[in-house]
């Protein structure tokens, strides 16, 4: 068995902590580097040690091309602008990247498309898999209620997270308009607000909670005449999330360059 290292990138992070958590308890993987932006308050520190792990003798750094030089696989959770800075970085090493980041708009998504070109890159806004399992389903049930049913995405998140609607929100977005034949770029509907009239026919709409320690909620409905079908998934834990981002890491480790998603991982 190959051991593929990992360098975490926003290590220090609610998802950074957790991905060294699961790292520790992998061992088909081991910590090459843990990466934070110069300056960071726990520059130095064990990432073993800051995520309750026990010393890993990996400190938390701030020179990511070092890193790479240390790791077969990125993974990344921060923001957008960090992980746009990465990119080129690991073209140019040749690495492959885990990116699970939110938030990126189209022009942003571009570039890590021009960039899966070269090197593989998995994105997934969701890395569990009940999550994962969830967007076939929904592409399923959009297959057949789409026409018939009002369809709306309903996402709660604790009161620190900064973009919305979630990224997994849109990715159910994207999975239920690919089944039901729609463009979300036409179907979302983002707001209501005063006056708004009926619900135009093949609409999707979104409605986002924030507060507390929500670690993830996600309900879509499909709203029909005297019947309603809810498929709900509820994070208890971030260990979900970065089990899935350290699984689809050794996934990437050799394979081809390509934009692949946790459905590609778990063969969905
Ligand atoms: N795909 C999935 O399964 C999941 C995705 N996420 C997504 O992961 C991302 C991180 O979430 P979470 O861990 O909760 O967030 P946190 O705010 O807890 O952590 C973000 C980390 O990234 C660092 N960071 C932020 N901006 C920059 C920058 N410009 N350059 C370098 N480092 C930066 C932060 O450092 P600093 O302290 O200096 O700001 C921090 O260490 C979000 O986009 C979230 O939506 C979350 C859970 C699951
Ligand atoms: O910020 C978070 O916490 C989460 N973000 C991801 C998203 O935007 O979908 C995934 C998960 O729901 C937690």
């Amino acid at each position: 068995m190959s051991i593929t290292r990992l360098a975490i990138l926003g290590a220090t992070g609610r998802m950074g902590r957790a991905v060294i958590q699961a790292v520790a308890a992998t061992p088909a993987v081991t910590l090459g580097a843990a990466l934070e932006r110069a300056g960071h308050t726990e520059m130095g520190r064990d990432a073993g040690t800051l995520a309750g792990v026990g010393e890993l003798g990996v400190p938390i750094a701030a020179d990511l091309r070092a890193g790479l030089d240390a790791c077969d696989v990125l993974i990344d959770f921060t923001r957008p602008e960090a992980t746009l800075s990465a990119l080129p970085l690991c073209v140019a090493a040749g690495t492959g990247m885990v990116i699970g980041t939110t938030g990126f708009d189209a022009a942003q998504k571009a570039q890590i498309e021009a960039a899966a070109r070269r090197i593989p890159i998995c994105l997934s806004a969701n890395f569990s898999i009940g999550v994962t399992v969830c967007l076939k389903l929904l592409e399923d049930a959009a297959r057949v209620l789409g026409s018939d049913f009002d369809i709306e995405i309903v996402e709660a998140h604790h009161r620190h997270k900064v973009d919305a609607p979630s990224g997994t929100a849109l990715a159910m977005g994207e999975a239920i308009a690919r089944g039901a034949g729609l463009r979300l770029e036409e179907a979302a509907v983002y707001a209501r607000q005063g006056h708004t009239g009926p619900r135009p026919a093949g609409a999707i709409g979104f409605a986002t909670v924030r507060g507390g320690d929500v670690i993830g909620d996600h309900t879509v409905m499909f709203l029909g005449e005297g019947e309603r079908v809810e498929i709900t998934h509820k994070a208890s834990s971030r260990q979900n999330f970065a089990r899935g981002a350290v699984r689809a890491a050794a996934w990437i480790h050799g394979r081809a360059p390509g934009l692949y998603s946790m459905r590609d991982v778990l063969g969905l």
